[in-house]
C-alpha cells in the first residue's frame, strides 16, 4: 500500500496540463500512486461529478485534487464541495477543510525554514483570492502576524507595502511590485507565476513573478525567485498533505479551522 494522489483535469489549458505533469511526476518518484484523469473542456458538471464520486469511494486514493481553473461553464464550489473533505489535500473544500491549502502551506514552510518568525511582524500580503492570498492572511494572523491584506481597490498599496516586514505577493500582476516598493531588509516572497511573451525563447514565452527580482533582491535581505521558489514548495506540500491523509494522523496543527 503507497499513498494516491488522484488529479482531475479538465479541458487541455497548456499550463494546467504542465502543472498537472508536474505533480504526477513528483507523486511517482516519491513512490506514490498517481492517477490523472482527463476529461473534456465540454464536460457537464454530472460527468466532473461522478470521476469525483469515483476517487471518493476508492480506497487506494488518499487525495483528490480538481485542478483549477475549471471552465467557464463549471461553478468551482460545486465540485470542490462534493470531494471528500479528508481527501481534500489542495485544502480548498469550502466547509472547513480539514488540510492546509498547498500554496500559503508552501510560504510558510519557506519562512520556517529560514528561520523567520512571523509573530509581531508586520505582513502585506498582495491579493485576496480563495486559493492563496485570503487563507494566507488568515495562517498568518493564527500565527500572530499583523496582516494587511491589499486587492485591486486598495489604495495606495506601494505606501502599504513599504512599511512590510515581510511581503507577499500573490496578485498575478507581472513585476508589480518593484525595488522602491521594499523596505531595506525586508522579507519577499513571490508566489506569483505569470507568463509574458519574450520572442528570443524557444517556448515564446517567459515566466516572471509579482516582483521584479533584479531590483527586489539588492532591497531585501530574503526573497524567492520565480521560478524555482513557491511554485515548487506548493508542489511539495500537496505530497505532503496526500502523505498526512495517507497516514491519517491529521493534527490539529494542521486544520484550517
Ligand atoms: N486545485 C489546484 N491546486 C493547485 O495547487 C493549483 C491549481 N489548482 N491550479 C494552478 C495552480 C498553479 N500551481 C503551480 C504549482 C507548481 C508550479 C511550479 O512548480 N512551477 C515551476 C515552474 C514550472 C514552469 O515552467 O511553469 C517553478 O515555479 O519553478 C507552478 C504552479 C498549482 N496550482
Amino acid at each position: 500500500m503507497a499513498p494516491g494522489l488522484a488529479v482531475l483535469l479538465v479541458g487541455d489549458r497548456k499550463d494546467s496540463s504542465l502543472y498537472v505533469e508536474l505533480k504526477k511526476k513528483t507523486a511517482l518518484k516519491l513512490g506514490f500512486n498517481s492517477f490523472v484523469v482527463k476529461l473534456e473542456e465540454e464536460s457537464s458538471l454530472e460527468q466532473i461529478l461522478n470521476h469525483i464520486d469515483q476517487f471518493n469511494k476508492d480506497t487506494s486514493v488518499h487525495g483528490i485534487l480538481v485542478q483549477l481553473p475549471l471552465p467557464k461553464h463549471i461553478d468551482p464550489a460545486l465540485v470542490l464541495r462534493r470531494v471528500d473533505v479528508n481527501k481534500d489535500v489542495d485544502g480548498l473544500h469550502p466547509q472547513g477543510a480539514i488540510f492546509q491549502p498547498c500554496t500559503p502551506k508552501g510560504c510558510l514552510e519557506l519562512l520556517d525554514r529560514s528561520n523567520i518568525d512571523v509573530s509581531g511582524k508586520d505582513v502585506v500580503v498582495l491579493g485576496r483570492s480563495r486559493v492563496v492570498g485570503l487563507p494566507l492572511s488568515l495562517l498568518l494572523t493564527k500565527r500572530n502576524a499583523t496582516v494587511t491584506l491589499c486587492h485591486s481597490r486598495s489604495q495606495q498599496v506601494k505606501q502599504k507595502a513599504q512599511r512590510a516586514d515581510i511581503l507577499i505577493s500573490a496578485c498575478g500582476v507581472p513585476e508589480l511590485v518593484r525595488g522602491d516598493w521594499i523596505k531595506p531588509g525586508a522579507v519577499v516572497v513571490d508566489v506569483g507565476i505569470n507568463h509574458i511573451p519574450d520572442h528570443t525563447k524557444g517556448s515564446g514565452y517567459r515566466i516572471v513573478g509579482d516582483v521584479c527580482f533584479e531590483e527586489a533582491y539588492k532591497v531585501a535581505s530574503h526573497i524567492t525567485p520565480v521560478p524555482g521558489g513557491v511554485g515548487p514548495m506548493t508542489i511539495a506540500m500537496l505530497m505532503h498533505n496526500t502523505w498526512l491523509s495517507f497516514i491519517t494522523k491529521v493534527q490539529d496543527e494542521n486544520s484550517c479551522k
